[in-house]
């Protein structure tokens, strides 16, 4: 017997509101949030549930009464297939509008946090073509579009290198052209494809865990340099070499040309060795005449023009005048902690992986500063009372942690020695809004400001200033 199908329908519906992971809102007459990925505020649709929670409904607009003049033609082919960039469908402003709404919300909301001024959310100058690094995943199944379904022809080339489809392991999306990252990006993914297909490379087969490519990682940067690294899984010396000699000819601009084997499940690089095969094995990126040395595993922010703005506001919160101790908390490569260095008597960072603090100690040496420390680890087992006691107790705390927030007891560390400043940059403002309800009782919220690093998507970032109570 089949399950009776539980999904509503629900008639003219206004759109509302955009919220969380970038979903639009409506109202359904029973009172119910309805969570819909295929609208945008000001639409007036019908909707089809496809999932129904206690609180709330999830849905998809099946039909269009009237569109919302927030809306604006997506200028990607790959648009409503695509998870990228979901939001592409919206006015840039109205994007920032709905970002900015989000971080207040989180933070007084979650955090109960008493704001200072709200100062306009900082958008990207470069609404497409802003990202410095890209991966895409090769696959002998292409996921197939409606069209080519509904002919019944029998489809011979399935090979695809591109994005996988959201929430399909084993289903890539052939990308023609993406907007996100300049040129030469699309001419190389697209060549890379061709000769492959060309002289019969065989594309991954992620089911049978066969086929010789894996995946394709293009880095840019700000000084014109470029990084290709293509991942092989199984391994044909004289294919291999075949495919990069093409590559390297056909885009003599290419200045570090690498290649990883890797055989193992997962297609991560991180525990791989990855071998130069033409130019140098890393690409600079430079701001404010600092260079930042990046090779293939190197954590960089992905949106150069708008770290540097980040990294302005934070240095600006931090309002350093050349006497503090600075501890920078997940400092990464120590992009942070290098960017505030002139304006500090010393800053410490720690950071859990040990090949970026290997980047940040050369950085730093390489650019001259001498007042930096780096130190590896995970955070709450190294910043402790020892580590203090060792290093100095620190006059100002930034901290930049991954999306899940800082631990419980690296926040109970901090409430520990209370720094008399602390800026807290996150990527994720609801984590960010726990952690500041923790410190609420010592800190209080002087400055925040949110900055846009991911035009086209839900994502933002937010820096605040927390000063001692
Ligand atoms: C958002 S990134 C910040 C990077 C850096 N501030 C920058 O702007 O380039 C977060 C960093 O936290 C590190 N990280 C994640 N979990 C950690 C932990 N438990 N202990 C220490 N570092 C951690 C990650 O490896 C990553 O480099």
């Amino acid at each position: 017997m089949g399950r009776k199908n539980r999904n509503k329908e629900f008639t003219n519906l206004e759109v509302i509101d955009a919220g969380a992971k970038g979903k639009s809102i409506a109202k359904a007459p029973d009172g119910k949030v309805i969570f819909i990925g295929n609208a945008v505020p000001g639409d007036v649709v019908d909707v089809q549930t496809t999932r129904k929670k206690r609180a709330y409904y999830e849905g998809t607009a099946t039909k269009f009464h009237s569109y919302s003049d927030k809306r604006v033609e997506p200028p990607c082919i790959h648009f409503s297939v695509c998870g990228g960039c979901k939001w592409q469908f919206m006015v840039y402003e109205h994007q920032l509008h709905y970002k900015q709404k989000e971080v207040i919300n989180n933070l007084q909301r979650l955090g109960k946090v008493e704001l200072p001024e709200v100062t306009p959310i900082l958008g990207s100058k470069e609404i497409y073509f802003y990202r410095n690094k890209m991966e895409f995943s090769f696959s002998d199944s292409r996921w197939l579009t409606q069209e080519e379904i509904q002919s019944g022809k029998d489809i011979e080339d399935r090979n695809a290198l591109g994005f996988h489809i959201p929430g399909m392991w084993d289903k890539i999306l052939d990308i023609e052209e993406c907007h996100l990252q300049q040129a030469p990006s699309n001419g190389i993914r697209n060549k890379v494809k061709a000769f492959a297909i060309k002289n019969d490379i065989s594309f991954f087969n992620t089911r049978e865990q066969k086929g010789m490519l894996r995946t394709l990682m293009i880095r840019t940067s700000s000084t014109g340099e470029i990084m290709v690294l293509i991942q092989f899984y199984e391994d044909d010396k004289e294919k291999r070499e075949l495919l990069l000699d093409l590559v390297a000819e056909e885009f003599p601009e290419i200045t570090s040309l690498q290649y990883v084997i890797n055989s193992k499940g997962n297609d991560t690089i991180y525990d791989q060795e990855v071998i130069c095969y033409k130019g140098r094995d890393h690409i600079f990126e430079e701001m404010e005449g600092l260079k930042f040395k990046i090779n293939a595993k190197s954590f960089y922010q992905t949106n150069s023009a708008q770290a540097y703005e980040l990294y302005k506001i934070t240095r600006d919160f931090a309002g350093l005048t050349g006497d503090e101790l600075v501890y920078d908390l997940y400092t990464g490569t120590g992009t942070i902690a290098q960017f505030v260095a002139s304006k500090a008597k010393k800053v410490i960072g720690v950071e859990a992986v040990p090949e970026a603090i290997k980047d940040a100690k050369e950085n730093a040496r390489n650019n001259g500063i001498e007042n930096t420390e780096f130190y590896v680890g995970d955070m709450k087992k190294v910043f402790t009372n020892d580590f203090i006691v060792m290093h100095g107790h620190p006059d100002v705390i930034i901290t930049d942690p991954p999306r899940d927030g800082m631990h419980k007891d690296v926040v109970a560390q901090i409430i520990g020695i209370l720094p008399q400043r602390i800026v807290y940059v996150s990527c994720n403002s609801a984590t960010q809004a726990r952690d500041l309800a923790l410190l609420d009782e010592h800190y209080k919220v002087t400055r925040t400001q949110a900055v846009d690093m991911f035009p086209q998507t839900f994502h933002v970032e937010n820096v605040v200033c927390l000063e001692r109570r």
